[in-house]
């Protein structure tokens, strides 16, 4: 339990700082709380003696007492205000800063990081996690060390009056913590458990919105809400469980300190009947008794919670420590943009995908990939974004490995337009703007026009401004290719990947669409994943992939010349699809 204070202390960072000055001024808010019911104990002995005829009660007595207390409440208010603004934001302000480094650092790790990973998985940790951690992280730091300076600041007062008492309160809040350390080594087994039960709901309701279509279409609500409904089952069950766990030493760590109370109270009621204590501090002791445990008593919550704070942590570090897969990249500009692929081999995982696959396209030329669907097309494509890196041999562009860039540095000269190209919850023009964060409204609208997608924005209610549904679900396959499209004009990087994907474009805009495509490429080097046998013809160079090898290579006359997988694969694209040469 102790150990995740500490780790919420050091994830703090530089504003740890911040929670120790907090400590402080948490040992200041208590003494200054006690101070009133000394001076009250004070002031009753003033009046006893005074009734005794021992000493004078005089109203200078009565004002500086009261003037003491009115300065004491002043100053417990005024601790507490300054406790609550050195700790109180700094859980917010360091999740808001983690989120964005989790963000930056996703931005820069290899994708089979998300083949590990489910979305749902790290949108948990994103949001429902770190805002866990925002929320109780410094309230857990209230509780426990706040809490515990309190009572041993209230302790360290009694002793003034009479040791035997606060050795009473400091053997009651011993026994209290026993229990809580075996209460906390019970949660600390279970909350792992928990966290995942819980990561695996969040993923199940995630894949289940996604999949909403899927799951309409085949009218499969029943077996994919099973799943679903079993995650949320799990949870619950584990949640009872921990709860029934939790409750025998939650009741022995509140007897402890309800016992000490108790005999705190007796202890006093018995010096004082023996003349060892006189009677206004055996009242205060009796407030003292009430007050002293306040705090720790919360603590048991704590136990629990700091254990998921703990798990959450390690989930946060996990994410974090994610090998970038550009950490010993420089900022490099190439001088030109041709492209050499030099014996590539690559595997997702352990499925090898290309073998020794070597092909150069010289600057501002244009190599079509044709091939069978899984013979590895797109991935020649991900691994020169360095979306992944090759396992053997290597991948240059302008004589420069892209191993050596940055992602930054290389994708800067990368412009993709592919048939999953995602589009943000956000408005048309913003979407667009990706490209090109500094461009202006006319320039967006000049891209938009080009890209053959300003006739349909202007006729959307909002025009540019409409906002289109996550990952733009509100817009047809065709309009989102186009405003891909629009959006790479926009960045106008002198490398274009381009995956025609004839599928989703719209037939009376296709025409227009190829013009803009040709505009897009003209001057710039591009691989394009081909469909229509224009594209294919007019390449520079055909690349054939079949079975993750480059089976043939050459124009496509060169091509039609040769028996092989090119001219079987264009026989039956032909077959398919209507075309005549
Ligand atoms: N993220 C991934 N993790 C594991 N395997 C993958 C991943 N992406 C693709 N693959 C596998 O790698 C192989 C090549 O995929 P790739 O997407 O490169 O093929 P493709 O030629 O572009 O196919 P298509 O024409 O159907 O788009 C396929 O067998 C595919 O199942």
């Amino acid at each position: 339990m102790y150990k995740a204070v500490k780790r919420i202390i050091a994830w703090s960072g530089q504003r740890k700082s911040r929670l120790y000055a907090g400590f402080i001024y948490s040992f200041f808010h208590t003494m200054f709380t006690a101070l009133p019911i000394m001076a009250a104990a004070y002031g009753l002995s003033l009046i006893l003696e005074d009734r005794n005829g021992a000493a004078e009660l005089t109203s200078a007595h009565i004002l500086s007492l009261a003037g003491f207390v009115l300065f004491a409440v002043a100053g417990r208010f005024w601790f507490a205000y300054l406790r609550a603004a050195a700790q109180e934001s700094v859980g917010y302000e360091t999740a808001a800063e983690q989120r964005l480094a989790i963000g930056a650092a996703l931005k820069r790790v290899s994708l089979s990081f998300f083949n590990e990973k489910s979305a749902g998985e790290i949108a948990a940790a994103i949001t429902t996690d770190l805002s866990f951690l925002e929320l109780f992280g410094m309230k857990m730091i209230d509780t426990v060390v706040n809490g515990y300076i309190s009572a041993l600041t209230l302790v360290f007062c009694l002793s003034f009056y009479n040791i035997w008492i606060s050795l009473i309160a400091a053997a009651g809040i011993l026994l209290s913590a026993l229990f809580l350390s075996l209460l906390s080594k019970k949660s600390w087994k279970n909350a792992p458990v928990r966290q995942q039960a819980q990561d695996n709901m969040v993923a199940a309701t995630f894949e289940y919105i996604r999949g909403m279509p899927v799951v309409k279409a085949f009218h499969q609500s029943g077996v994919s809400r099973e799943g679903i409904a079993r995650a949320y089952r799990l949870n619950k069950t584990i949640s009872e469980k921990i709860e029934k766990n939790f409750v025998p030493y939650n009741c022995l760590h509140l007897l402890a300190l309800r016992v000490a109370a108790t005999t705190m109270v007796l202890a006093a009621a018995l010096f004082t009947l023996n003349g060892t204590m006189e009677l206004p501090i055996m009242l205060m002791t009796a407030i003292f008794s009430f007050v002293i445990f306040g705090q720790i008593e919360s603590v048991n919550n704590a136990a629990h919670v700091l254990r998921i704070i703990d798990a959450v942590l390690d989930k946060l570090a996990g994410i974090e420590a994610a090998a970038y897969i550009d950490q010993n990249g420089r900022n490099i500009e190439p001088s030109a943009y041709d492209i050499r692929f030099q014996n590539v081999t690559f595997a997702y995982e352990q499925r090898a995908v290309l073998k020794k696959v070597s092909f150069f396209i010289p600057e501002n030329t244009t190599a079509a990939i044709v091939g069978p669907s899984g013979s590895g097309k797109t991935t020649i494509c991900n691994l020169l974004a360095r979306f992944y890196d090759v396992d053997q041999g290597s991948i240059a562009v302008g004589g420069v490995d892209v191993k050596t860039m940055t992602c930054d540095s290389l994708l800067k000269n990368i412009a993709m337009v592919f048939q999953n190209v995602y589009l943000f919850r956000d408005t048309l023009r913003n979407n667009i703007r990706f490209g090109k964060p500094e461009a202006s409204d006319a320039e967006i609208i000049a891209a938009a026009q080009k890209a053959c997608c300003h006739d349909f924005i202007m006729a959307l209610p909002d025009q540019y401004d409409t906002v289109i549904g996550d990952g733009g679900c509100t817009l047809s396959g065709g309009e989102k290719q186009r405003i891909s499209i629009a959006r790479a004009m926009l960045k106008n990087a002198p490398i274009i990947l381009l995956d025609e994907a004839t599928a989703s474009v719209d037939p009376e805009n296709e025409h227009a669409i190829q013009q803009a495509i040709s505009s897009l490429v003209q001057g710039k080097t591009m691989i394009v994943i081909a469909h229509r046998l224009a594209t294919i013809q007019n390449a520079d160079q055909i690349l054939v992939v079949a079975d993750g090898c480059i089976a043939q290579q050459g124009t496509h006359e060169e091509l039609l010349r040769q028996e092989g997988v090119y001219k079987r694969f264009l026989a039956l694209r032909q077959a398919a699809e209507g075309w005549s040469i």
